[in-house]
């Protein structure tokens, strides 16, 4: 039973079809595309995918981005499913104050890093980075409750903000450097340590709060330009949010099968 895990951020889609809806399953195909360019899938990318037998997508972008994408998958006879944060699923206990508005992606991530440390019998606690087009930063402790997490704006909304908010800041690409010299390195150097102080922070606050020395995963299309200026040990893993759709579609078809036990022997 082959699955289509969707993840549609707030900048670009990237989907992933898979042999088996579980954790480590074969990935068959996958690809990225520009949320402008999404109406083109169909005729594109899917136009010689397999059909797949189930369909499970995060979706962060607005509700007329979703709309575009269920148009795509009406080639094929799955039904899309898409995760809406609940108070629990796949081992991981949700503390948000509402657990519905809690972004799908940050969710199905934290999904995805709590499998990934199951499987190795890590039991330890977890920060969560993705880096996108905005950054998030989670906690999770030893017994896989979501503690709470930062919101940050992405590198390109920094710059974006300041090249808008002031006179005399342009934004060409400047590199990391300790002590920048230029406005360029200063403003490149300022957004990534940012995001690398922020990550530090939470990583020194869940040591404090658990005792214990977190593990620190961190994924999202830009997580490889974070990895040289990160100042704590972390691992980078691309597909932290399909491994979270892996494991949900295991644990959502493993509740339906029990469901029609129970029904077929009443
Ligand atoms: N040097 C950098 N360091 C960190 N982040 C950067 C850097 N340069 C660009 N970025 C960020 O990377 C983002 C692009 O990442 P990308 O689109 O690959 O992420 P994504 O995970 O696909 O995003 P989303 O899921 O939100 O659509 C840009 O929005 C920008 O904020
Ligand atoms: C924070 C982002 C933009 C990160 O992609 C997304 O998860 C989102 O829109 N979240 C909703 C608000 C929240 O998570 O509290
Ligand atoms: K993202």
């Amino acid at each position: 039973m082959s699955l289509l895990a969707l993840d549609v951020g707030n900048t670009r889609l990237k989907w992933a079809l898979y042999e088996r809806p579980a954790m480590g399953a074969r990935m068959i195909a996958h690809g990225v595309q520009f949320l402008e360019n999404i109406d083109k899938l169909t005729e594109g990318d899917w136009i010689n995918l397999r059909p797949p037998r189930m369909v499970l997508g995060s979706v962060v972008a607005s509700d007329a981005i979703k709309r575009r994408v269920e148009a795509q998958l009406e080639i094929w006879d799955a039904a899309p499913e898409w995760v809406v944060p609940s108070a629990t699923e796949a081992g991981l206990v949700n503390g948000y104050d509402h657990p519905a508005r809690l972004g799908a992606d940050r969710w199905v991530a934290m999904i995805g890093a709590r499998q990934r440390l199951l499987a190795r019998q890590q039991l330890r606690p977890c920060v969560v980075v993705m880096v996108g087009t905005a950054v998030t930063v989670e906690a999770i402790d030893t017994e896989g409750r979501f503690l709470g997490g930062c919101i940050l704006p992405g590198h390109g909304i920094m710059l974006r903000a300041l090249e808008s908010g002031t006179a005399g800041l342009h934004v060409p690409t400047g590199v990391v450097k300790p002590f920048p010299t230029n406005t360029s390195d200063a403003l490149t150097s300022g957004g990534t340590f940012a995001i690398a102080g922020a990550v530090q922070r939470m990583v020194d606050q869940l040591r404090q709060h658990s005792g214990l020395e977190p593990v620190c995963l961190m994924t999202g299309g830009a997580a490889w330009k974070m990895a040289p200026s990160m100042t704590v040990p972390f691992e980078l893993v691309d597909t932290l949010i399909f491994d979270g759709l892996l494991a949900i579609a295991h644990h959502r078809l493993a509740e339906r099968a029990s469901q029609r036990l129970a029904n077929s022997t009443q």
